[in-house]
């Protein structure tokens, strides 16, 4: 029996450490890591009710995650990197939520700041495609951040609040949604946000979130910082009541890195 990992349905929010391996690893990489994963965050008797754990995968990975944590009772999540916004037809290349939700894929990341600028996906793409996860049951995972000339010109909270407001146009708040803010300045540059500052626009978003969706949603979602997150910094962020959990690019790929950041206990409502 597969175990399914969904989201809390209101109540406290289980934080959500997620690994997005990016365009790295192949199948065979993939399922090795997978079990050593498991292995290592049982060796040290992880309790999945501190940290939710979740990979994203290449999307040839998937079947082969999907029959290892299936098999073998694995209680890590995966999700895919993206999502198409069409369901079926003639988009080569794309990749539909109906097939993703047939490889019970919990989530799907959309609007990775590497999919806006290398493929120019714009906000309107980006609210297509949480709509599509949602009309398939995929919790997408909405990644939003400023880069460093609109932080300069902005502040840090306009862009990803802007981008956040139209990912959300006409979205259901009970179907489910993770945030993920990701300064693209951050992201693979060694160079985290300031823990306050993730904080201070990770509060905006949640605020927004209550605007748009109500309340009930603003409590459930889980808002996650991305960029540069290591186990040296990991404590810094969790420490912060607005921030749930980490979106962790190259530091998924290192095991020992990975659990350890899984492993940082953030202490909910102390
Ligand atoms: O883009 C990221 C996760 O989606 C962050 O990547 P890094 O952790 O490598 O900075």
């Amino acid at each position: 029996m597969a175990v399914t990992l969904r989201p809390p349905q209101g109540g406290a929010r289980i934080p959500f450490i997620a690994g997005n391996w990016k365009m790295n690893l192949d199948h065979l990489q993939a399922i090795a890591f997978v079990q050593k994963l498991a292995w290592a965050l049982a060796d040290a008797k992880h309790d999945f009710a501190d940290a939710e754990v979740a990979v994203f995968p290449p999307f040839t990975d998937l079947r082969s995650v999907q029959t290892l944590v299936t098999a073998d009772s694995l209680p890590i999540g995966y999700g895919a990197q993206d999502v198409s916004a069409h369901d079926s037809g003639a988009y080569t290349g794309e990749i539909s939520g109906a097939f993703l939700a047939q490889l019970d894929c919990a989530y799907a990341i959309i609007g990775h700041s590497e999919r806006r600028t290398l493929h120019g996906e714009t906000d309107a793409d980006v609210n297509s495609k949480v709509l599509a996860a949602h009309r398939h049951g995929i919790v997408p995972v909405v990644c939003v951040g400023e880069t460093a000339d609109d932080l300069e010109a902005h502040g840090p909270s306009a862009v990803p609040v802007a981008q956040l407001r139209a990912a959300l146009d006409g979205v259901d708040g009970s179907k489910g949604l993770v945030v993920a803010y990701e300064p693209v300045w951050a992201i693979g540059s060694g160079q985290a946000a300031i823990p306050e500052q993730a904080e201070q626009v990770c509060a905006a978003l949640r605020a927004l979130i209550g605007e748009l969706l109500g309340d009930e949603a603003a409590t459930a979602t889980r808002i996650l910082y991305g960029g540069s997150v290591t186990a040296a910094n990991i404590a810094s962020f969790l420490r912060e009541p607005n921030v749930d959990g980490a979106l962790v690019g190259g530091a998924s790929l290192d095991i020992d890195e990975f659990s350890s950041i899984v492993r940082f206990k953030k202490h909910v409502g102390t």
